[in-house]
């Protein structure tokens, strides 16, 4: 069995109660109140600028010229695609600027990020990998599972468009092989360190649909 099918079992349970989020279903049935949304898309800019970084560290770590552009070339398409999605929502949101200046990562979000980080800076490029697959591959279900869904909320429509397209089922495909070809050069130890920084995202992938759900607060702001 493929190294991404085993470790993807290990937590088919959590990667399908993340599939079935409340969040993820009124996306699709349209109910979803447009505060979490704009709760949602506010921590996932916070995301995905710390992704992006990920990403280069990766390319920082690559062993090869060939995997540092790639990795590259992705870091720039997280900016691209993602962020200009982002740059859409915030419009159609009502985004402001005084949002932005009083923006705080939610916990979720920071410990997340942090995680990704912690796999960057001690592992190598298979854990950088392990830790950033869930990313593309959660999101690619949900777009498989919400694909006949049409919200009538057309913010909703928009965020469904975009992980159903083909060509980000090439990219994910592209990060599964990528993972595979690494896991058959490296040893069963640091197998086992790329299956748990895979798992811990997976489990974060699900809190982060949470934390938007219930509007995440620190106790800080709360007591
Ligand atoms: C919490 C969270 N997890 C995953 C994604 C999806 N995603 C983030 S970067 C990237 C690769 C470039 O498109 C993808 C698919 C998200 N937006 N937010």
């Amino acid at each position: 069995m493929l190294f991404s099918d085993q470790i993807q079992q290990e937590i088919e349970p959590v990667w399908q109660a993340s599939i079935q989020h409340p969040f993820v279903k009124e996306i699709g049935e349209g109910t979803l109140p447009l505060e979490n949304f704009k709760f949602y898309i506010m921590q996932d800019a916070y995301y995905l600028t710390h992704f992006a970084k990920v990403q280069s560290l990766g390319a920082a770590k690559a062993s090869d010229l060939a995997t540092t552009k790639k990795m590259n070339v992705h870091a720039q398409g997280t900016y691209e695609a993602e962020l200009s999605l982002h740059e859409t929502f915030s419009k159609l949101l009502n985004i402001t600027e005084q949002d932005q200046r009083v923006f705080q990562p939610a916990p979720t979000a920071y410990a997340y990020t942090s995680h990704l980080y912690q796999a960057a800076y001690q592992g190598h490029l298979g854990d950088i990998i392990a830790a950033i697959l869930p990313c593309y591959w959660i999101y690619h279900d949900v777009g498989e599972a919400l694909k006949d869904k049409q919200p009538e909320e057309p913010i909703y429509q928009e965020w469904l468009n975009a992980y159903g397209s083909e060509w980000f089922k090439n990219l994910v495909k592209e990060q599964i092989n990528h993972l595979n070809e690494i896991a058959e050069t490296v040893t069963p130890a640091e197998r086992e360190r790329m299956k748990n920084h895979f798992v811990i995202s997976v489990q974060y992938e699900y809190m982060f649909w949470d934390m938007a759900y219930h509007l995440e607060q620190w106790p800080g702001d709360i007591i």
